[in-house]
């Protein structure tokens, strides 16, 4: 071979090491001094092909892009340039969590409830859990049927119940967090509605006691924050020295020490209600029923024959809903402020709403703008900007791509950015799926929680957000105190870009904004 690189030891130190997140933590993209720019000077695509390219018949781009950390910084850019290249075809990217196949959105419906393919069995892919503190992370991907269980039977059959407890926690909590001042005051918006998320879902995952309790507070907002960080941190090496290395970053310390806080907690609370059990049933009384997703875990448990860790139970409920939750809700708001006509339409009809239903189970279906400006956040910002499955069998595509058991096909989700199918796409609209409501057949498509191939911010198909439906009401309550009992400005010069880490983005933490005491239409707290 002379001087040249045999293109095989490429290969074979990207397959054995799962190198590409090695070199490129070793190698920074900072102490290389190259930005997400440089893609654009280049006269190849970095870190995709197609799927009958072989790439180390031409390892340069690929290997370069790898390096690069490109898809890290720039998987926009590159999913936007891929696009151009394949237009309506599988292709290939490197990732964080190795090679996966690409689908347009167009090919969802046809994937969607496949058997085949499992969102949870990504996170076991990425070896993440095995690290101690991310039991809960673990058995998302190992055993995450109860959570979606109760959450799809459980929590949503218990919708029209929570509405009034959710909206005691939201008041306290903005009293809490916000006080009541009546000159605008600066404050960091993340934390606010992290605290405000945490007590609302802490109250129907674990009953009152637990929603004012500040130690429990303190660790679902610490671990989630923290796990999240931790996934980033450790996305950069090597999935097969992921399991070895959390002892590395701190974060990932401190989950290991709100996981055993966690358990502290919990435990008693649960050895109390068996006591309460046992002396009900001692005195020939019926057993007392606990209704929120502690006694829920227990009764669905039982069902399923199942044994599961209590502790680890709540705390992937927090990992999958809280984040989520505080995500969007700073986004939605953040919207608002930056719409103004708008947020005062979407306060009208909350007053209106209310003084009409109060907390009817009608009220909050009620609320359509708002409805629809939270659909609209979500389209232009979701989550995810790829859709993620693993692949549990060989699966034959239609168009006779085979993906092989073991891999991982993520779905792009361009369709909800696509001007064939949204007017003007980038712009933001609050009232659009209000009107694509009046429009004949399409009633409940615009609904927040219909989940389509047009727009799945919540995913779609077989593994569709089963939580969705409590998020909604949780945002909308949310949004009911906060708009109701504040204005709201963007704090000068504050930073609002979205953040972006891989496939994955998030309202920006740093983002502050001003607040102040109106003097409200209605007693929202009197309902
Ligand atoms: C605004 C808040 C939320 C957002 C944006 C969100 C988003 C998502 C997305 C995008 C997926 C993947 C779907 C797919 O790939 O097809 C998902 C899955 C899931 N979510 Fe949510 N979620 C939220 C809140 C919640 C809540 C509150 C819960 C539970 C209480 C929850 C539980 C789950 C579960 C269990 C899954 C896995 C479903 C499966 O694999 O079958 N989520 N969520």
């Amino acid at each position: 071979m002379g001087n040249s690189v045999c293109p095989l030891n490429y290969k074979w130190l990207v397959k054995t090491f799962m190198l590409p997140n090695a070199v490129t933590h070793v190698l920074s993209s900072e102490i290389l001094f190259l930005n997400a720019d440089m893609n654009e000077t280049l006269p190849f695509p970095l870190s995709f092909l197609s799927l009958e390219e072989d790439w180390s018949a031409n390892p340069v781009p690929y290997l370069l892009g790898i390096v690069l950390d490109e898809y890290r910084k720039s998987a926009k850019t590159m999913l936007q340039d891929a696009r151009k290249q394949y237009p309506n075809r599988p292709y290939r990217m490197t990732t964080e969590f190795g090679e996966v196949v690409m689908l347009q959105s167009e090919l969802f419906d046809e994937v969607r409830n496949n058997p085949n393919l499992s969102f949870f069995g990504t996170v076991a892919q990425e070896r993440i859990g095995e690290i101690p503190g991310f039991e809960p992370v673990a058995a998302i991907g190992h055993d995450g049927d109860l959570v979606k269980i109760i959450a799809r039977k459980q929590l949503t059959k218990a919708l029209s119940q929570v509405s009034t407890p959710l909206s005691e926690e939201a008041a306290d909590a903005v009293l809490i967090n916000l006080g009541e001042p009546t000159e605008w005051r600066e404050i960091a918006i993340t934390p606010v509605l992290l605290d405000l998320t945490a007590r609302m879902s802490s109250r129907v995952f674990l009953g009152e006691e637990l929603a004012k309790d500040e130690e429990w507070l303190k660790i679902t907002k610490t671990y989630t924050v923290d796990v999240t960080k931790g996934i980033i941190q450790l996305s950069r090496y090597p999935v097969n020295l992921r399991p070895y290395i959390g002892w590395l970053f701190p974060e990932c310390r401190r989950v290991r020490e709100y996981y055993t806080r966690g358990r502290n907690v919990i435990e008693p609370v649960m050895r109390k209600r068996e006591e309460m059990t046992r002396a009900a049933l001692a005195a020939g009384k019926p057993a007392p029923v606990f209704n929120d997703a502690l006694g829920w875990m227990v009764q669905e448990s039982k069902e399923l024959g199942k044994e599961y860790d209590v502790v680890t139970f709540q705390l992937i409920l927090s990992v999958v809903a809280i984040n989520t939750t505080t995500d969007l809700l700073q986004s939605v708001l953040i919207d608002l402020i930056q719409h103004p006509d708008t947020m005062q339409a979407v306060r009208d009809e909350m007053v209106h709403v209310l003084k009409q239903d109060g907390w009817k189970k009608s009220a909050l279906y009620n609320m359509k703008l708002l409805d629809s400006v939270i659909k609209e956040t979500q389209r232009i910002r979701p989550i995810f900007m790829a859709m993620r499955r693993s692949v549990e069998a060989d699966t034959v595509l239609s168009d006779g791509t085979v993906v092989k058991k073991g891999s991982r096909i993520h779905i792009d989700t361009h369709r909800m950015v696509d001007p064939h199918v949204y007017e003007s796409p980038e712009e933001w609209k609050g009232n659009r799926f209000l009107e694509m409501r009046s429009q004949p057949g399409k009633e409940n498509l615009a609904q927040l929680v219909t989940t389509n191939v047009d727009h799945f911010g919540f995913g779609h198909g077989l593994h569709a957000c089963p939580g969705r439906f409590f998020a909604a009401n949780e945002l909308k309550i949310s949004l009911c105190h906060l708009l109701i009992k504040y204005d709201w400005e963007l704090a000068p010069e504050t930073d609002t870009n979205v953040m972006r880490v891989g496939f994955s983005q998030r309202a920006n933490p740093t983002t502050k904004v001003l607040f102040r005491k109106r003097t409200a239409e209605l007693d929202i707290d009197s309902i």
